[in-house]
């Protein structure tokens, strides 16, 4: 599904992401580990347009999507959750939800019902401002609008940063249930490794906007991982 090939991408003068390689596939969750400031985000901000590379590939569904816009990659059923949510605060959440409809053909032009079974806090409160949500139910809110996307790459970037351990618990659910599903491929950012290690189909690790580890579940040796987590 997503085929990233030694990409390599800078901010002026500096280099964020050497050489970098990494492939989603679907009904598996990708897991993307590091410390703070290794690339991660800047990785997941390729792949959905957000951030130019220098040089590199990038293929979803076998098809080279390195130099379209953002909004074309949506329409090719990319989606991120960005990290710190970026809801949109003043509009409520039904309106947050509904905007994941503009990459979407007229007939998908609906909250999916998954959006609602996998998080009803939001169903009681369509009529809220986003603004005025917690933490936990933004977080809730910016997968369910990545959800109306109908995406068949979903991005996650650092989803339990900050969030209480029963929102923790409600993620790590849906993303089971999705990826049970079978319709989608995930990539998975996370620093928090016990929750990583109970998701990843597949893992990778990165330093120094290098992926230094990487492998199946079955070859995921935690300790080997934390080793390049602490600093
Ligand atoms: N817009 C930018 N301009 C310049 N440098 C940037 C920019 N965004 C990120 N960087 C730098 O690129 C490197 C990689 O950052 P990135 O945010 O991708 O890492 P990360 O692993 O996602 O970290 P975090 O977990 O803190 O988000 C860091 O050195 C960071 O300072």
């Amino acid at each position: 599904m997503l085929s990233v090939q030694n990409v390599n991408l800078y901010y002026g003068a500096a280099q964020a992401l050497r050489g970098v390689s990494l492939s989603a596939t679907i009904g598996r969750v990708t897991c993307l580990l590091g410390r703070n400031g290794v690339g991660k985000t800047s990785l997941l901000r390729a792949i959905s347009g957000m951030q130019s590379i220098g040089s590199g590939t990038i293929q979803v569904d076998g098809q080279e999507v390195s130099r379209l816009p953002p909004y074309e990659r949506a329409r090719r059923g990319v989606a991120l959750v960005p990290q710190g949510r970026e809801i949109f605060p003043l509009l409520t959440v039904k309106e947050n939800l509904e905007t994941g409809f503009a990459p979407v053909s007229r007939e998908h032009k609906k909250i999916p019902d998954e959006v609602f079974e996998l998080f009803p806090v939001l169903q009681s409160m369509l009529k809220r401002r986003g603004g005025d949500l917690s933490g936990g139910q933004q977080q809730q809110l910016a997968i369910g609008r990545a959800l109306t996307m109908r995406p068949k790459l979903l991005l996650l970037d650092e989803p339990t940063e900050g969030i209480q351990p029963s929102v923790i618990k409600d993620i790590g659910r849906a993303i089971t249930f999705l990826r049970q599903r079978g319709d989608m491929a995930i990539v998975l950012v996370e620093q928090y490794l016990d929750f990583a290690h109970e998701l990843a189909d597949d893992f990778a690790v990165m330093d120094r906007g290098e992926v230094v580890l990487s492998g199946t579940r079955e070859t995921f040796d935690v300790e080997a991982v934390r080793k390049h987590m602490t600093v």
